[in-house]
Parts: C-alpha cells; sequence; structure tokens
C-alpha cells in the first residue's frame, strides 16, 4: 500500500489568463488532498472517495463497466464528480503500460470545486501514489506533467500548468505556458473566504474561451491580467503590500469583467476590503468558492467569519512541500 498527499493553492495573481500563456503566480497552502493505493490481482478499479459529495450525494464506485455507482444520480454527475480520478488512474497505467487494477482511497480538506486546486491536488496524489504501487517513484517534472495532462483531458484541453505543477512542487510558483518554475515564497498574510458553493471549472475556462473568441474586449481583458500579474510581480519583489493588494483588486475587476465572479464571491471580496484587507479577489476558476484577501491584521478574517454568504473563514498557511510520500 502507498499513500501520498499533495496541497492545495491559491492565486495571487493570473487565474484564467494564465491558459493564453499569461503569467500567473500562485501558492501551494496547507489544505490536501491525500490519496491511498493498493493494487488489485483482479484488474478493477474502486475508488473510494469520502469527500466527494456533489450536490448532496457520496459516492463509492469501480471504473468497470459491470460495477457502476450504486447511487441515484444522473450519470453525468457521477461522471464530473470522478472523472480527475479516473483521469490519474489512466496516467498511472499509463507509466507502466500495465491494464492494473487499484483499490485508491481519497481523504482531503481542500473544498471541491472552490478555487483551492482540489482537482490538482487528488491528482498529483493518486498519480504519486500509484505509480509508487507499481514500484515506480517520478521526478516531480514528470510527476506534474502528468498532473497536467490529467487536468488538460479533463477540461477538454483547456487548462494551464499552474495548478497541478504548484501542488506537485509546493512553495510559490510562477508559470508561464510551459514556463514553471519555483519563485521566492512571498511573506504575504493570505485570508481565505468560502462561500460553501463550488463553480466546474471546465464550463468556466470554456465560457472565458467563448468570450474571448466573441469580443475583442475579452482578448484584451485577458491581456491585461498579464499586465497585472507582471505588476503584481514587481511589488512582491519590492515586499510592497500595498501595491499588490491593489492589484489584486485590478484582478479581480478583470475577473468580474470576464464573468467568473458571483455575487457572493463579491461580497465577500467588499467585506475583507470593507475591514482594511490590502486588496481581495477570486482564486481559481470562480463562479463560487474562495476568495483570497491580503491582510496583516485579524480584521479582514473576524469581518468575512460574520459576512452573510460566507461559511468559513481562515488564514492561509503556505506549504512549502509540495507531494508528501507517506508510506
Ligand atoms: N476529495 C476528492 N475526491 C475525489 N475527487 C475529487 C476530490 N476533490 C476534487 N475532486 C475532483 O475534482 C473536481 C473539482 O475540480 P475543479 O477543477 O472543478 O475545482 P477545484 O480544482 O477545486 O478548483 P479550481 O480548479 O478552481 O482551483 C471534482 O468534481 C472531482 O472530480
Ligand atoms: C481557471 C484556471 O486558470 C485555474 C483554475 O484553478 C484554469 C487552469 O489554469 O487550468
Ligand atoms: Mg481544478
Amino acid at each position: 500500500m502507498t499513500r501520498s498527499s499533495a496541497p492545495g493553492k491559491v492565486y495571487l495573481f493570473g487565474e484564467h489568463a494564465v491558459v493564453y500563456d499569461e503569467p500567473a503566480v500562485l501558492c501551494a497552502i496547507e489544505r490536501r488532498a491525500q490519496v491511498e493505493v493498493e493494487q488489485r490481482s483482479d484488474g478493477k478499479l474502486r475508488v473510494h472517495a469520502e469527500d466527494l459529495s456533489l450536490d448532496g450525494f457520496t459516492v463509492e464506485y469501480g471504473a468497470a463497466a459491470d460495477d457502476r455507482p450504486d447511487v441515484d444520480v444522473s450519470e453525468s454527475l457521477v461522471t464530473a464528480a470522478t472523472q480527475y480520478v479516473d483521469s490519474a488512474i489512466e496516467q498511472v497505467r499509463d507509466v507502466t503500460g500495465d491494464e492494473v487494477g487499484f483499490d485508491v482511497t481519497i481523504e482531503s480538506d481542500i473544498p471541491l470545486g472552490a478555487g483551492l486546486g482540489s482537482s490538482a491536488a487528488v491528482a498529483v496524489a493518486a498519480i504519486d501514489a500509484g505509480t509508487r504501487a507499481l514500484g515506480t517513484t517520478l521526478e516531480s517534472d514528470e510527476l506534474a506533467d502528468r498532473a497536467y495532462r490529467t487536468e488538460y483531458e479533463v477540461q477538454e484541453g483547456q487548462a494551464s500548468r499552474a495548478d497541478t505543477f504548484c501542488s506537485a512542487t509546493g512553495g510559490a510558483v510562477r508559470v508561464e505556458g510551459d514556463d514553471c518554475r519555483p519563485t521566492e515564497s512571498p511573506d504575504v498574510p493570505i485570508v481565505i473566504g468560502f462561500d460553501g458553493g463550488a463553480g466546474d471549472t471546465g464550463e468556466l475556462v470554456s465560457g472565458v474561451r467563448s468570450l474571448r473568441e466573441e469580443y475583442d474586449f475579452a482578448a484584451d481583458t485577458v491581456e491585461a491580467i498579464g499586465d497585472v500579474v507582471r505588476n503584481g510581480e514587481e511589488a512582491l519583489v519590492d515586499d510592497d503590500l500595498e501595491e499588490v493588494g491593489d492589484l489584486m483588486n485590478f484582478n479581480h475587476g478583470l475577473l468580474s469583467a470576464l464573468g467568473v465572479s458571483s455575487r457572493s464571491l463579491d461580497t465577500m471580496v467588499w467585506a475583507a476590503r470593507d475591514a482594511g484587507a490590502l486588496g481581495a479577489k477570486l482564486t481559481g476558476a470562480g463562479g463560487g468558492g474562495c476568495i483570497v484577501a491580503l491582510d496583516p491584521t485579524p480584521e479582514a478574517e473576524t469581518a468575512l467569519s460574520f459576512t452573510p454568504g460566507c461559511q468559513e473563514a481562515f488564514r492561509a498557511e503556505l506549504a512549502e512541500t509540495g507531494v508528501k510520500r507517506l508510506e
């Protein structure tokens, strides 16, 4: 039996635009997905995902055609819930060329679809534990690359390397197209607000693509996000937190223009700003889920915890280590 964990992440700058090769800066955070893998002799795949509650169901399923989930929901919902795990296991099989079977158990404290990179963390941890179960330990770059292919496949060819590289490597990273590198961990006081909701990354990324194809303003907005990120990088190097915060606010405005914010994300962003946060923006794909605010004081976290529509507010701790090999 092998067990690996991998962290979630927040974007300081650049989600969505990173899909179009603009730069992004993100930080791994100490919320993890843990995946345990045991090889099966019968070639079947059984995934037990305790935390996999989407629209209120929990599912245990196997990938074999005769072993579909015994749940009273539509096949498409089940597919949405299980596709990242299925695809990650395909990557494991691709490494060894074997049609091996596995028992896979997933535990995660990263909320699903909330912008904290649960899909990337599950993919990284599953591929790492799965390949080790077959006697191969992947280098960090190959692990990140294979996890990226998982996201690329599930998001139908519209994914950046950002989330998976960050989760595999840990710390703070900068991603621009295929160029992925660790960057100096910024000492920034990050607060997260979570509205209890979720957005589907694949759908939100598709929405931005359509908008970008239809309107010049949307293509310009994607480029403008790239400008904000480059300015943000300078502000981070200068340790100019006020400027970092202002640029996060601009980044949020541009993401709103692309249609990926929501009423509750905006409400949390304004609650944090009104409480004195230096800046606040949504993180990840948007549609619902989490915001990230910059605040050295306890004020934004407290204000968020009293904001109707905010289910949870917490301070994020940077995860220095990406994938962890536990057994
Ligand atoms: N604990 C888990 N167990 C099994 N699958 C999970 C788990 N957490 C996430 N997933 C998979 O990841 C999907 C959510 O990924 P999605 O990319 O939409 O959101 P996210 O990664 O949390 O947010 P973002 O991409 O915006 O950072 C789920 O539908 C499921 O397929
Ligand atoms: C929206 C997006 O930029 C980040 C999701 O966390 C999609 C991606 O980079 O693949
Ligand atoms: Mg994701």
